[in-house]
């Protein structure tokens, strides 16, 4: 399978689409539909529970997907029993180029992320503050935790309500000792998207469709243009 970043170039960031509903992922499949990101996160458990790993499968897409199930605690659609996670997780890692998968439950899912590993399937190991901003010392915790448990990129999602609180997400990527991806959600939420984007966070989430994954989200491809317009980016000739 594709790893995430094929040229191990995170940088400048890629920009993730993220898909949460089932009419989006198929509009996907079409090969001229060219959405406006780098890779698409497939949102599993935004699908209605009726639409099963078979039938995902069976209506994959061209671009690298990052897959997600998300766990109730942080901040699921739907929930889903961690044993039918892990399964699925499991299955749609045949095709996948990502997982995302929550640094507190990797301890319990060690064969999952070894297959993964095997697979080259890149591990996004994320943590989610739905309504908070935490310490640094938290992060640095969490981002030690999921290095040693062999995440190939850290991520955090944290509510942002503050100036400070959105400078403290700066010395997250400062102090981060590997490929990090950082993100406001909530009113300011857009603004630190731009900002971690340029101070090196390694992915920016923005939403395909309709809908919003999360609160402070940019429709993809707003991200993309920006990112395209702003000269940090452009490749030297
Ligand atoms: O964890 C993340 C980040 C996110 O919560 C965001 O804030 O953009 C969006 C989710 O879809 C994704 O799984």
């Amino acid at each position: 399978m594709h790893h995430l970043f094929p040229e191990s170039k995170p940088y400048p960031p890629y920009v993730i689409g993220a898909v949460t509903d089932w009419d989006t992922w198929l509009d996907l499949s079409d090969p001229a539909g060219m959405p406006p990101c780098n890779a698409v996160e497939l949102r599993v458990d935004a699908l209605p529970a009726s639409i099963d790993c078979d039938t995902i499968l069976n209506h994959w897409i061209w671009k690298p997907v990052l897959v997600t199930i998300r766990r109730q605690e942080e901040g699921a659609f739907r929930p889903i029993p961690d044993a039918e996670r892990m399964d699925a997780a499991c299955r749609l890692m045949s095709r996948a180029s990502g997982l995302d998968w929550e640094i507190a439950c990797m301890p319990q899912a060690t064969e999952l992320l070894k297959e993964a590993k095997n697979a080259s399937v890149t591990i996004v190991a994320s943590a989610h503050f739905f309504d908070r901003m935490p310490e640094l010392d938290t992060f640095r915790r969490l981002e030690e935790q999921a290095r040693n448990q062999g995440a190939d990129v850290v991520k955090f999602a944290f509510r942002l309500r503050t100036l400070d609180e959105m400078m403290r997400g700066t010395e997250i990527l400062s102090h981060a000792t590997g490929p990090t991806a950082i993100m406001g959600m909530g009113p300011l939420g857009p603004t630190s998207r731009l900002l971690y984007a340029q101070l090196g966070s390694v992915l920016v989430y923005g939403y395909l469709g309709d809908n919003e994954s999360a609160p402070g989200q940019w429709p993809a491809h707003l991200f993309q243009n920006a990112l395209l317009n702003l000269e940090a980016f452009r490749t030297p000739e």
